[in-house]
């Protein structure tokens, strides 16, 4: 069997800049909620920081302007993002617009046009938040005792193609005998490079274990081929150790044994609705972050909240904004401001475990509570590290 060699898809280091262009897309429903409150988070860690800064350009790409303009991105959208250093976004999704209109409007043609094909989803107990799986403790990155039940894990989703291959079709429209196509695609390259990177994930991570999760059971062509795939990947990663799960035992492993897992590779739409799940295990869908990466860096990455555009809470100002809060953190990581994010993280950390959380955690707080909290936290660590421009004042 045939492999792509690494070298065509390389793992680019991040840029080497203190001034990083961020293209922002808030979008629909508590999207613009969620955004303007990570947007004051970034601006508040450039100012305690002082080494970096931010130039933040708003498009307002959403539902309202499909309805305005029958388009979701202009016809040279696509070219105006590709100068941008990162791309953060909201939620797409209105209810005067067909769901998979909005999807494949906005969010996915993002994705797929950038070949932002490794979707990269963390999931952690954070401090101060209580897990449904009460025996579950909070994990900090630098906690090593292995003995205690913990949630941390890194689920690597396929962004590319598999089910949103947007291969099919409908014929006889309304008629008794209409008949509907959703077709999977799994090519080899895809797989392979998605297999690859989950393994580097894997590997860059203290437990250097991959689970792959696979449905070849029932489906058997484009699975057994992952499967496959990930055979012939594990071999070049001799020191990971790797498993297969099928995707409906895999949701009882999350649930009974969440610490017998570490880096989880799956498809675009099984991994698509684990990292719901494991946003719920780790205590709600408003604290989970998403980065679409192209690992080759040849095009911008787009980073967002997990969550969808919440209709039911938008405009409500309860929306937690904590999902944004580590989206940043994951995008300023990938920018190379590792210590920053750092920062971010243990500021989110300490607003909850002060009790400072919205709703579906249990608090009574709203978005800007919370952000305003995290932002105090950041500026008190700033000086408490003596950092740049606070240090200063
Ligand atoms: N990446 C995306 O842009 C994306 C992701 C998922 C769903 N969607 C779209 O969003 C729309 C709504 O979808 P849905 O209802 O299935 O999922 P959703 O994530 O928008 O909401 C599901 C539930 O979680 C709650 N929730 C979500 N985010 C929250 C937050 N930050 N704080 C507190 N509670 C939060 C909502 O109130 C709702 O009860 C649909 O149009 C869907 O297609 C878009
Ligand atoms: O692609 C989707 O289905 C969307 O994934 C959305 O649910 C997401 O998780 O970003
Ligand atoms: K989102
Ligand atoms: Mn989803």
């Amino acid at each position: 069997m045939g492999s792509i060699p690494i070298s065509q898809q390389p793992l680019a280091p991040p840029p080497s800049k203190t001034s990083y262009k961020i293209a922002s897309i808030p979008a629909d429903g508590i999207g613009p909620e969620v955004i303007s409150a990570g947007i004051q988070v970034l601006e508040t860690l450039a100012e305690t920081y002082g080494t970096f800064s931010f130039d933040v350009t708003h498009f307002d790409w959403s539902s309202d302007r499909y309805l305005q303009t029958g388009k979701y991105i202009p016809d040279d959208g696509l070219e105006e993002l590709q100068r941008f250093d990162a791309i953060l976004f909201g939620a797409v999704g209105d209810q005067r617009v067909p769901d998979h209109i909005s999807l494949w409007g906005l969010r996915l043609a993002i994705c797929q046009g950038f070949q932002q094909f490794a979707n990269v989803r963390p999931t952690r107990i954070l401090k101060g938040v209580t897990s449904p799986l009460a025996a579950c403790q909070p994990t900090s990155t630098d906690d090593n005792d292995t003995n205690r039940r913990k949630l941390d894990w890194v689920i690597v989703r396929e962004n590319s193609e598999g089910e949103y291959a947007g291969q099919g079709g409908r014929s006889h429209i309304g008629q008794p005998w209409e008949t509907a196509t959703e077709v999977a695609i799994f090519t080899r390259y895809g797989v392979e490079r998605i297999m690859r990177f989950a393994f580097e994930v894997a590997r860059s991570r203290p437990r250097r274990k991959l689970t792959m999760v696979t449905k070849s059971n029932a489906q058997r062509n484009g699975m057994v081929l992952w499967d496959d795939v990930h055979k012939l990947v594990a071999k070049d990663y001799p020191d990971v150790e790797s498993d297969k799960m099928l995707v409906d035992a895999m949701t009882c492993r999350m649930a009974l044994q969440p610490e017998s897992l570490d880096t989880v590779v799956a498809t675009n739409l099984h991994a698509d609705i684990l990292t719901d799940l494991a946003a719920a295990l780790a205590g709600s869908i408003g604290i989970a972050p998403t980065s679409n990466l192209d690992p080759t860096r040849q095009r911008p990455s787009m980073f967002e909240p997990i969550h969808g555009s919440a209709w039911d809470i938008a405009g409500k100002g309860v929306a937690n904004p904590v999902g944004t809060f580590w989206t940043v953190a994951e995008m300023i990581k990938w920018l190379g401001e590792d210590e920053a994010a750092e920062l971010l993280m243990l500021a989110v950390e300490n607003a909850l475990d002060q009790g400072v959380k919205t709703r579906d955690l249990g608090g009574s707080a709203g978005t800007t509570e919370v952000t305003a909290k995290v932002c105090d936290e950041i500026r008190r660590i700033g000086r408490d590290r003596g950092l740049g421009a606070t240090s200063k004042k």
